[in-house]
């Protein structure tokens, strides 16, 4: 059996002007859970075209399951819940998953499809009086209904509440643990990712600027954000605080951050004074992903 499911080869691809990725490399191994993180337009949706042979690189190579992008799905090896693509009007969600199971030869039942989508309660609905988040549900059934041994979740649950998106990745995390199936998905949440990824492939500008465990990806965009009000902030001083690494000064409305927040803070005290409402709190997650995607992380 082939040792990777997916090589992307420096991968190159251009809409007219824009350069949507550029030479971009990463692997996905048999099992494993990627996650593409990154911004809008940074290059997440394109790659994931590209691994299911929509367009063609316009350099490098993309390799999926041992052979070409388009084989793989033609062997309905690949399953894929993109972020376009609606549902047929007028039919039921049952109708759909009967199509989708038979296109693949009963690879799999109707009511296990169903059951594992978390439909089994929605199978009499139209497909058009669906919420946002059952309509993803109805999409990852279509996804998995052919038993796929890779499977593409394009910012699977965009539409989705808290709740909706734990019983979602649930779903994903019954296959992957019952079929070893490979999962990559693209998103903008690094919590997410951190969640149910094995690794982090973060995209910008359309380049790889972090190919890691998420927990090295974390600890990369790390730190704390200390936030306070002071009468007559100097930046100077306050960037030679313990632990320091950037300051922001807004109308007295102090911003450190900070990989020590508990010397930081106690510096504050001891050797400025003065400090009204503070505030810690853990460096933001888009933020993480705008430092990664800018190049300035650690
Ligand atoms: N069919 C297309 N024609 C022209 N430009 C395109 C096309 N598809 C994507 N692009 C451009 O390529 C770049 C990468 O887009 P892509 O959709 O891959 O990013 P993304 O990371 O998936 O973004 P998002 O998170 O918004 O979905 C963007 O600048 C986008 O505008």
């Amino acid at each position: 059996m082939e040792r990777a499911a997916v090589e992307f080869h420096e991968v190159s691809k251009r809409y007219g002007q824009v350069r949507a990725l550029d030479a971009a490399g990463f692997t996905v191994a048999r099992g494993e859970t990627v996650s593409l993180l990154g911004h809008n337009g940074a290059g997440k949706s394109t790659a994931v075209a590209l691994m299911l042979g929509l367009v063609r690189p316009d350099g490098g190579r993309v390799g999926v399951l041992g052979g070409s992008p388009a084989r793989a799905v033609a062997r309905g090896r690949v399953g894929a819940m993109l972020q376009s693509g609606g549902l047929p009007d007028g039919a039921s969600v049952r109708d759909i998953v009967r199509l989708a199971c038979g296109l693949y030869g009963g690879r799999r039942r109707i009511g296990e499809v169903l059951e594992l989508a978390g439909l089994t309660e929605l199978a009499g609905r139209r497909a058009t009086a669906l919420s946002g988040g059952q309509a993803q549900r109805v999409r990852f059934a279509i996804a998995v209904a052919g038993r796929p041994e890779l499977l593409f979740l394009d910012e699977p649950t965009v539409a989705m509440d808290v709740e909706a998106r734990r019983e979602f990745w649930d779903a994903v995390r019954a296959c992957r643990e019952t079929e070893g199936t490979t999962v990559v998905f693209a998103t903008h949440y690094l919590e997410e990712a951190d969640q149910f990824a094995d690794r982090v492939v973060v995209l910008g500008h359309g380049r790889v600027v972090a190919d890691a465990a998420p927990a090295t990806v974390k600890a990369r965009v790390g730190g704390r954000i200390v936030r306070c009000v002071l009468a007559e902030p100097d930046p100077q001083r306050l960037l030679a605080l313990p632990g320091v690494t950037e300051v922001t000064v807004r109308a007295g409305q102090v911003e450190l951050r900070t990989d020590d927040a508990d010397r930081t803070v106690g510096a504050l005290y001891s050797a400025i004074g003065g400090v009204r409402d503070l505030e810690v709190t853990g460096a933001g997650l888009d933020e993480a992903l705008i430092l990664l995607s800018s190049g300035k992380a650690a």
